[in-house]
């Protein structure tokens, strides 16, 4: 896409592919007109980068998207809360040189009591991290407190699990459908029904929605608190008789775990997967809370508006 918005069909020059050195979506490139094509000769350095942290023995960082200024960390009230997957959400973009803004939707599902107690746990648990809240049909005021974050050609997109709302906002922020909703389809500029959805969306003011299914599911693979508990639902039950309840399953007395695992019953390789997943929690919500603090500062002053907004609608 060129300054204008305008999509141009590129390629990548030689050297760049020679050094394995790909655009992501959000890069922004030089190079040179062709007949047909535009040449990439260059990506500039990016400001932030969204990666992929991968696992196991496969270093390699793996970057989905470049250039973002606000990541949406998308959350509904109603059914998908949880303090534990927001803070690894949070690091994630921490990391990546984003600010984290924490969406809050569906209030309209939650009574007023809960709604209140909700945010209230969000407030505490990510301080610093401005928050909206969203619910159905409420698209001025929706808008209005995207509007801070919007003003100055900003780079933004949304993360959250699937069903939280993601697409309904991209929709509301575009004033049209762009992004598909569950029981809608998304509709082209020339009317036509598409089943992919574009990976860039331009905003009337200039900024920019950036949504890929990378995006989407970020972090989601190996965050996911509720499938974490799934697939590993047969500790889980095990550990329910151990004597202690916060038994980590080492050397305490009345361990079910490992008594399972003397009986043969689960493997210790099985209890070793599950201590790293758990590890890797604990590790990122710690992170979260010390990159938030020093982060503080400077999120007050740059976003001063985000408070006001949400403590209008939140007493409306
Ligand atoms: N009641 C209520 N429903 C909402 C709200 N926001 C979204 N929904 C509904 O929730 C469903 C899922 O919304 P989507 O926008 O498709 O969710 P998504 O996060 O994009 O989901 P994926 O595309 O799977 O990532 C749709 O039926 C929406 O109409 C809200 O604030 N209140
Ligand atoms: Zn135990």
């Amino acid at each position: 896409m060129d300054q204008n918005g305008n999509e141009k069909l590129a390629k990548l020059s030689g050297q760049l592919m020679y050094n394995d050195k790909r655009p992501v979506v959000g890069d922004y490139v030089n190079g040179s007109p062709q007949q047909d094509f535009v040449l990439i000769e260059q990506i500039e350095p990016r400001k932030s980068k969204l990666t992929r942290q991968t696992q196991g023995t496969d270093q390699r960082e793996h970057v989905i998207a470049a250039n973002l200024d606000y990541v949406f960390i998308t959350m509904s009230l109603n059914d998908d809360f949880s303090l534990t997957r927001l803070d690894r959400y949070t690091t994630l973009v921490w990391d990546s040189g984003a600010s984290p803004v924490i969406v809050l939707t569906k209030a309209d599902l939650v009574s007023d009591d809960e709604r209140t107690d909700l945010v209230e746990q969000v407030e505490d648990n990510s301080i610093g991290v401005p928050i909206i809240i969203t619910e159905q049909d409420q698209v001025a005021e929706t808008l209005q407190q995207f509007e801070p974050y919007l003003n100055n050609h900003q780079n933004i997109a949304f993360v959250g699990s699937s069903g939280v709302g993601k697409s309904t906002l991209v929709n509301l922020l575009m004033q049209r459908v762009v992004a598909k909703t569950k029981g809608i389809r998304a509709d082209d500029s020339k009317g036509r029904h598409t089943t992919t959805s574009s990976a860039l969306h331009l905003l009337d003011n200039g900024s920019r929605v950036i949504d890929t299914p990378g995006i989407r599911t970020v972090g989601v693979a190996n965050v996911d608190e509720a499938a974490t508990q799934q697939s590993f639902a047969d500790i889980m039950e095990l550990a329910a008789n151990c004597r202690f309840k916060d038994c980590q399953h080492n050397q305490e007395p009345g361990c079910a775990v490992k008594a399972a695992i003397e009986a043969g019953e689960l493997s210790s390789s099985r209890l070793n997967s599950f201590r790293k997943l758990q590890f890797e929690s604990q590790y990122a919500g710690l992170t979260a809370k010390q990159i938030e603090k020093t982060k503080m500062d400077r999120m007050f002053s740059s976003v001063g508006g985000a408070k006001q907004f949400k403590k209008q609608l939140k007493h409306k």
